[in-house]
C-alpha cells in the first residue's frame, strides 16, 4: 500500500496548472511502492506519475534524486524525467507534502525474472554507472556501515525473536565488515535499490528503471552485488548460477569489472545482504502490524548472508 496521503480533485487540478501537462483528466492511487504516495495521473498531454514525499525521505535529498533522474534521462537511460513547472521549479507542494510530477514509463515489473531479464538488468546497471560519471551532485550512502550500525543498535535487543542466534551472528559480521570492507574500488553514482519492482520490461526488453530514492555515491561493485542478491536467488533461497552468469556478463559487456572488484564481490554481497536484512528487520520490529508501510521478511536476507559467508571464490557467482 503506498498512498499515505489523499489528494482531492480540486487541489490536484490547481497543482497541475503550474506544470506544462495540460488539463487533469483522471487520476488514481498506486498500491505498489513503500516509501512515498504515488498516483497515476492522466492529463490532456499524456500520463504522468505524481509523487508526494512522505516522512522517510529527507527533503534535503530531493534535488539530488530529481537532478539525477533528469541527468540520466538526458543521457539516454530510460528513467522518469521530472517535469519542470512554468516558473522553472520542479518541487511543488500538494496536500502539505513536497510533490513532483515525473514522466510515466511503459512496462511491467516482474515477479519471476529469467536469465535473459537478468542479462538486461546487468547491462542497464552498467550503463547507469557510466552515465552517472559526469553528474555533479554528490550524496554519501546513508546506508553504508555507519548507517547499518544505527539500525542494528535499534534492533539488536529483539533480533533473536526473529531468528534465534541472530544477534551473535550479526555482531560477528560487523567485526568482519569493519576490518575487511574493500577500500579503493571504483566508485560513483549507484542506484542502490535496483530490485525487480524497480525495473520495467516489455517482454524480454528492459523498458525503464525507477525509484532513485536510495541513489548515492558508493562502490559500483556494491550495486552489482545488490543486484545479484535481488535478481539471482530463487524462492527456496538457492542461488541460480545461470542468472548470476547472465547478470554479470550483461554488466561486463558494458563496464568490465576489475580484478579487485571481482575479488571483493563475496564481501560486498554479504554487506548488501546485511543492509537489506537490517532495514527489513528494523521495519519488522518497529512498524505496527496493519500499518501503512509494507513490511518485508528479513529472514530472506539472513539466508543470503549465510550463502555469501560460505563463498570461497567469486567464480561461484558466475564470473568467468
Ligand atoms: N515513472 C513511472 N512510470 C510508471 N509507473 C511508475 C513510475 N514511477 C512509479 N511508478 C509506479 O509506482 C510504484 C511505486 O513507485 P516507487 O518509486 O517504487 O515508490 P516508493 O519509492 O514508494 O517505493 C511502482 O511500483 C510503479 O508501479
Ligand atoms: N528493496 C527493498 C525495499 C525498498 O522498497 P522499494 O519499494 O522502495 O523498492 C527491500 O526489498 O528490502
Amino acid at each position: 500500500m503506498a498512498v499515505y496521503t489523499d489528494v482531492n480533485e480540486n487541489e490536484l487540478g490547481a497543482f497541475l496548472r503550474a506544470y506544462p501537462v495540460g488539463e487533469l483528466l483522471s487520476y488514481k492511487g498506486i498500491a505498489e511502492g513503500t516509501e512515498n504516495s504515488n498516483f497515476l495521473v492522466h492529463a490532456s498531454t499524456g500520463s504522468y506519475i505524481l509523487t508526494l514525499y512522505e516522512k522517510r525521505v529527507d527533503k534535503a535529498d530531493l534535488p539530488f534524486f530529481l537532478g539525477l533522474m533528469g541527468h540520466l534521462a538526458r543521457k539516454g537511460i530510460s528513467c522518469p524525467l521530472p517535469v519542470t513547472a512554468h516558473d522553472g521549479t520542479v518541487i511543488g507542494t500538494l496536500a502539505g507534502r513536497p510533490a513532483v510530477i515525473i514522466t510515466f514509463l511503459e512496462g511491467l515489473s516482474l515477479r519471476r525474472p529469467t536469465a535473459a531479464h537478468c542479462a538486461e538488468v546487468g547491462k542497464a546497471l552498467a550503463s547507469l554507472h557510466l552515465a552517472g560519471q559526469d553528474f555533479q551532485m554528490r550524496r554519501p550512502n546513508a546506508l553504508a556501515i555507519d548507517g547499518w550500525r544505527k539500525l542494528w543498535d535499534a534492533s539488536r535487543g529483539r533480533a533473536d525473536e526473529v531468528e534465534p542466534g541472530l544477534a551473535a551472528e550479526v555482531d560477528a559480521d560487523f567485526g568482519d565488515f569493519e576490518r575487511n570492507w574493500p577500500a579503493g574500488l571504483p566508485k560513483g553514482i549507484i542506484h542502490a535499490d535496483l530490485f525487480p519492482d524497480n525495473v520495467f520490461f516489455l517482454g524480454e526488453k528492459l523498458s525503464g528503471l525507477i525509484d532513485f530514492y536510495f541513489a548515492c555515491d558508493d562502490l559500483y561493485a556494491y550495486d552489482v552485488a545488490t543486484c545479484l542478491n535481488a535478481w539471482c536467488f530463487e524462492k527456496d533461497f538457492s542461488f541460480n548460477l545461470t542468472k548470476g552468469v547472465a547478470l554479470l556478463a550483461g554488466y561486463q559487456s558494458v563496464r568490465p569489472l576489475s580484478g579487485d572488484e571481482k575479488a571483493a564481490l563475496p564481501m560486498l554481497a554479504r554487506g548488501s545482504a546485511l543492509r537489506f536484512m537490517l532495514t527489513r528487520l528494523y521495519d519488522w520490529l518497529t512498524i505496527p502490524d496493519g500499518g501503512l508501510v509494507m513490511k518485508r521478511d528479513p529472514t530472506e536476507y539472513i539466508r543470503r548472508m549465510r550463502f555469501h559467508r560460505a563463498i570461497r571464490s567469486p567464480s561461484e557467482y558466475g564470473l568467468t
